[in-house]
């Protein structure tokens, strides 16, 4: 989604829980290398692009990253600095290609959301949203959606109701909620909407685990 696009009902904006992408460094490269993922997958196999060509390319980009990449341990330091938002997670990390990313707000009622669009690269059925992507999206939510209620928990059952098909190339609204804590157990839940119809819904319950950041 771009900035000039109006939010879906009930997601107006609050506080953001999660990275905005900049229009530079490493967040630009990135959002090129997820334009990559979609135009290969777009051209297949069938295209009269120089593959082997592009394929010299992508290697030579990546092995002149490699060269200049930090240790691993020095680079999970750096990627869990600080305590607040993550910028690497695989949903809404803007230095991760894999995240399409979504964006997430949270709201005065406690709850969280935010609005994506998804393209090839994410299909399960033929036009539709793969339904694992729709899991990861809806456990990340969660999880942030319980950082935002102020008790975090790693995910211990997540149980998804697949309403109906997801559809790509259409915004979708991914909502999550805090429920209850009890002890350690965490009850939230949540949900992807497409054009105000229910999609996908969500019920995790989460365990308090401390899993201490590396230093
Ligand atoms: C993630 C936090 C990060 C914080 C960072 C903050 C930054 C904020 C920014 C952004 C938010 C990030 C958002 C991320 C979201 C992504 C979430 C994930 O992908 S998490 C990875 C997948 N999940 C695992 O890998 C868990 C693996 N499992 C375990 O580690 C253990 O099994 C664990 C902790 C779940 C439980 O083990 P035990 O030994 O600590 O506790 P026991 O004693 O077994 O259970 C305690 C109680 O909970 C119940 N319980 C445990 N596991 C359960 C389960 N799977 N289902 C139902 N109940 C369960 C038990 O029956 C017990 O209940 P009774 O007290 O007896 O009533």
């Amino acid at each position: 989604m771009t900035g000039s696009d109006v939010p879906a009902e009930g997601t107006e904006r609050g506080p953001e829980l999660t990275a905005t992408p900049r229009n530079k460094g490493v967040d630009a490269a990135v959002a090129a290398a997820r334009r990559v993922v979609a135009s290969l997958l777009h051209a297949g196999d069938g295209s009269a692009a120089e593959m082997e060509k592009i394929a010299d390319q992508l290697n030579a980009i990546a092995d002149h990253l490699d060269e200049h990449a930090p240790a691993v341990e020095e680079r999970l330091v750096d990627m869990w600095r600080g305590e607040g938002v993550t910028r690497h997670d695989p949903v809404t990390g803007p230095e991760n290609a894999i995240a399409p990313p979504l964006q997430l707000h949270g709201k005065e009622d406690g709850s969280i959301g935010g609005v994506v669009v998804l393209g090839l690269p994410y299909q399960g059925p033929p036009g539709f949203v793969h339904g694992g992507v729709s899991a990861l999206l809806l456990d990340h939510t969660l999880g942030v959606a319980n950082h935002w209620a102020g008790t975090s928990g790693v995910t211990g059952t997540l149980t998804l109701r697949y309403h109906r098909p997801t559809p790509l190339f259409e915004p979708l609204t991914v909502t999550g909620r805090q429920v209850s804590v009890d002890g350690r157990k965490i009850n939230t839940v949540g949900s992807i909407t497409a054009g105000g119809k229910l999609c996908v819904s969500a019920d995790g319950l989460f365990i308090v685990k401390d899993l201490p950041r590396p230093r």
